[in-house]
């Protein structure tokens, strides 16, 4: 279970305004995070990461201690073994898409699955600059995967991706994730997207 109380102070256009959370995750499973525009869907996967720190509150990762601001505990980012998909990919301009994949595993099957699932076999020697929106964001999933980690953040995964894709892209996805056993948090406006992936919901 991952267990999640947190307050942050969040900035609106007119001051700043209490984002509170309190919920239990399923580990192993995958979890649609819903919430309209600004309810801070973002901001509960960075924290979760640990790339926003929350005011108050604890984090535990199946019984292990991420936060706990009363105790002045804070696990690092890389400590937590996450993958993270960004919503706008956080790739490197000067790296290749091989060297991406690389760059978080030198177990190159993995990497030659990975490219065959997210259809990229074609484009290893190719630079962000070079891919299309759908590829980048193909990329940037792939990469959160070379780790293969415990927990996997997704920050609107799937925007860029047209129908098709998304149909061979996603089950496959879940059955990898099924195999790695890793445990995915994933918002999304399109609830749709997630038929079949998401086996939770939880609306912020
Ligand atoms: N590090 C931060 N510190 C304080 N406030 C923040 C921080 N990051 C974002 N915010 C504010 O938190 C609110 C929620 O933003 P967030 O991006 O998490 O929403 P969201 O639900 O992901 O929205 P969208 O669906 O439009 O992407 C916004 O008002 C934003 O200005």
């Amino acid at each position: 279970m991952i267990h999640v109380h947190i307050t942050k102070e969040i900035k609106r256009f007119k001051g700043t305004e209490k984002f509170l959370v309190q919920t239990d995750f399923s580990v192993g499973a995958v979890t649609h995070i819903s919430g309209p525009s600004g309810a801070g869907k973002t901001t509960l996967l960075r924290i979760i990461a640990g790339l926003v720190k929350p005011e108050h509150g604890h984090i535990t990762f199946e019984g292990e201690t991420w936060l706990n601001t009363t105790e002045n505990l804070y696990l690092p980012t890389q400590a937590r073994k996450v993958g993270f998909v960004f919503q706008d990919y956080a790739l490197f301009p000067n790296m290749t898409v091989k060297e991406h994949l690389s760059f978080g595993t030198k177990d190159v099957e993995l990497i030659q699955r990975l490219l065959i699932l997210g259809k990229m076999e074609r484009f290893i020697d190719q630079r962000p600059r070079e891919l299309s929106g759908g590829q980048q964001q193909r990329l940037s999933i792939l990469r959160a995967l070379t780790t293969r980690p415990r927990l996997l953040l997704m920050d609107e995964p799937f925007s860029a991706l047209d129908q098709a894709l998304k149909a061979e892209l996603v089950p496959d996805l879940k059955l990898l994730l099924i195999e790695m056993k890793t445990t995915c948090l994933v918002s999304t406006h399109y609830p749709l997207e997630l038929k079949g992936f998401a086996d939770f919901y939880f609306e912020l």
